[in-house]
């Protein structure tokens, strides 16, 4: 899922009277929508008998000493804690931030607002093959979903147990039909080699798809963008599933996976990729969600995939790993007149303008556009580059073909761009180069670099103009298997070298602004870039699959963390 939150998204469009009749038709699709009031307990202390003489004072749960005014900064920087904790008695809300681990306080499990929901209160995925949430302010509810005791809650600890599946399954028991939808509507397997499907499901997800709130911004999918996303090898067209109304077939919910295999930590696990959930915005709370993502599951468990990977803004049980949005300011002045950036308050316009400026030319000798040749080299680059995180994925030579380079001969179509560093052999091995020797032989350099971007545009609703936007792909150096105790200060100077230059040519390639997460090496750079926090966080799940929270490159006052960077190096779409 691409960014929704800092750089807003998608607005009510006029309703066309299809979709007024759809509305019409509007019945609950599944089920009741109830829900429990919370369950708000105080998180139980661990008694010491008196004849016990502890040798240090007791450490809170999680070891974090939270001075007054450390606590001042979490609460800032997490606005729905600080809006739960309003009024407490300051000593009582330090105890308690203290007790709460770093991925509580990031991941917003144990805050308020639209992320406050109790374990009990997820009816779905309470019932789902996820880990739980363990400990948080509304309550202890440690344990795993298992075959066994389905949908209920075990008393073993999940940081107890090892990396393994939650549930264990056969195809036997998968059913080989779709749950029955309500009267009114039908499944569809979307065959998106057919332009008129792709363009339905590029309808629906540009009229009601992730919104921001102030209902500024939209997602303008194209066509290509749908056909790059969707169609990387292996994919299969039984996992684009869409929800059509029976009667006009239009297109009203879709859900899409494509495969992978993922390296989480020591495993490498077969998987779906999930995205692209999307239900028309008059069939919202209606429980279609739910039927939609089973759908999918049966359909992957048909294939003997029993894994997936998606992400979302909001929380669900239970976040492997959450990253921050950041924003790198290419065009300020449109960015400022489509009210994406504001004017800081003590700035002007022209000291924000030459803030952001960047050099015509790139810096780096040897970097040039990625071509087919390079697919073997940046292939075995990237592999070792990503075997230095706990979860990515891995990429063989037809997916790096697929996902880097650029097959459309439409310069309006194109999606991603990628470029490597090529340094001379000779060079590389610091041998003296011999002019007459390189230029007789011609020997193919080394890729020592490569870094890539993708374009998603938004349209800037009240301007009716487009932002063009470029989120940071993947990339990789050699520098990061340099043998010295300085490594990470050499990658550091390198992977701001090259990011530079993708901001320089991102830049001149005509986008507005240029978005990263928190993830792979970023934290090495994102400061030194100027990109600026976006509000919006990024929480990453598994499917059927435990294993222990992830760094996402943030730390408890929402900052980048330096120190100790990502274990993410998985860029989802
Ligand atoms: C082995 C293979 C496994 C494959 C499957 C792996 C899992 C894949 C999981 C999907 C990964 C998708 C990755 C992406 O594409 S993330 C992008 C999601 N899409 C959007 O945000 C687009 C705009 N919004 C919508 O279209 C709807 O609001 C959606 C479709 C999001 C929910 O529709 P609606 O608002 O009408 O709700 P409902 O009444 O039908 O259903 C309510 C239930 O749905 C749970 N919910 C809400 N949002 C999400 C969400 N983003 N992921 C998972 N679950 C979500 C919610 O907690 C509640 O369950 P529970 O709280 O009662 O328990």
């Amino acid at each position: 899922m691409s960014d929704h939150t800092a750089e807003p998204v998608a607005d009510e469009v006029p309703q066309s009277e299809d979709e007024q009749s759809d509305a019409a038709a509007d019945p609950t699709l599944v089920g009741e929508k109830k829900k429990k009031k919370k369950n708000k307990k105080n998180k139980g202390k661990k008694a010491v008998a008196s004849d016990e003489i502890p040798s240090a004072p007791p450490e809170p749960a999680t070891g974090h000493k939270i001075s007054p005014g450390m606590m001042q900064q979490i609460l800032k920087a997490n606005p729905s804690l600080a809006a739960e904790t309003q009024g407490a008695d300051p000593k009582v809300v330090q105890e308690m931030l203290g007790s709460l681990t770093v991925e509580e306080m990031l991941t917003g499990m144990a805050s308020g607002g639209k992320n406050k929901k109790d374990m009990a209160s997820y009816k779905f995925w309470a019932t789902q093959p996820v880990t739980r949430f363990g400990m948080s302010l509304l309550g202890n509810f440690p344990g795993l979903v298992t075959a066994a005791n389905h949908g209920r809650i075990e008393d073993e600890p999940e940081s107890e147990r090892p990396d393994g599946p939650v549930r264990e399954q056969k195809l036997e028991d998968v059913p080989k039909q779709g749950a029955d939808l309500v009267d009114g509507f039908e499944w569809d397997t979307m065959d998106l080699d057919d332009e008129k499907q792709i363009n339905e499901v590029y309808d629906l997800l540009t009229n009601h798809y992730v919104e921001d709130n102030d209902a500024m911004f939209r997602f303008n999918y194209s066509a290509a963008f749908i056909n790059w996303a969707l169609k990387s090898p292996g994919w299969l067209k039984s996992w684009h599933v869409g929800v059509r109304v029976s009667a006009s077939k239009k297109l009203v919910a879709f859900i899409s996976g494509i495969p992978v295999t993922l390296k989480v930590r020591n495993n490498d696990l077969k998987c779906s990729e999930i995205n692209f959930l999307c239900i028309h915005k008059k069939l919202r709370a209606k429980r279609l969600a739910p039927v939609l993502i089973k759908e999918i599951t049966r359909r992957c468990n048909l294939e003997e995939v029993w894994n997936a990977i998606y992400t979302a803004g909001v929380v669900l049980p239970k976040p492997i790993s959450t990253c921050r949005y950041y924003h790198r300011s290419l065009d300020w002045l449109k960015l400022y007149d489509v009210g994406f950036s504001p004017l800081p308050v003590k700035s002007t316009k022209a000291r924000q303008v030459s803030r952001y400026a960047l050099p015509v030319n790139t810096g780096t000798p040897g970097l040039r556009h990625m071509e087919g040749k390079d697919v073997d080299a940046v292939q075995v680059l990237l592999r070792k580059y990503l075997d230095r995180f706990d979860l990515a994925p891995r990429l063989n030579k037809a997916d790096i073909e697929h996902w880097l380079l650029n097959k459309d001969n439409n310069p309006e179509d194109r999606v991603v761009w990628s470029y490597v560093v090529e340094v001379s052999t000779l060079d590389y091995f610091n041998l003296p180069v011999i002019n007459n020797f390189v230029s007789i032989t011609k020997v193919d350099g080394k890729i020592t670099d490569f870094f890539s971007f993708y374009k998603l545009e938004s349209t800037a609703l009240k301007k009716n103009t487009l932002v063009r936007a470029a989120y940071l792909f993947y990339y990789a150096s050699e520098t990061a298997f340099i043998e010295s105790p300085d490594v990470k200060r050499a990658l550091k100077t390198r992977l701001n070298a090259l990011m530079n230059d993708a901001l320089i040519l991102a830049k001149g390639l005509g986008f507005h602004v240029f978005n990263a997460l928190s993830l792979l090496d970023n934290s090495l750079f994102l400061v030194d870039q100027k990109f600026g926090a976006g509000d919006g966080s990024l929480h990453y799940y598994l499917f059927n699959w435990r294993t222990p929270f992830i760094k996402g490159g943030i730390d408890e006052r929402n900052d980048v963390d330096e120190k100790n960077g990502s274990g993410i190096g998985m860029v989802m779409l």
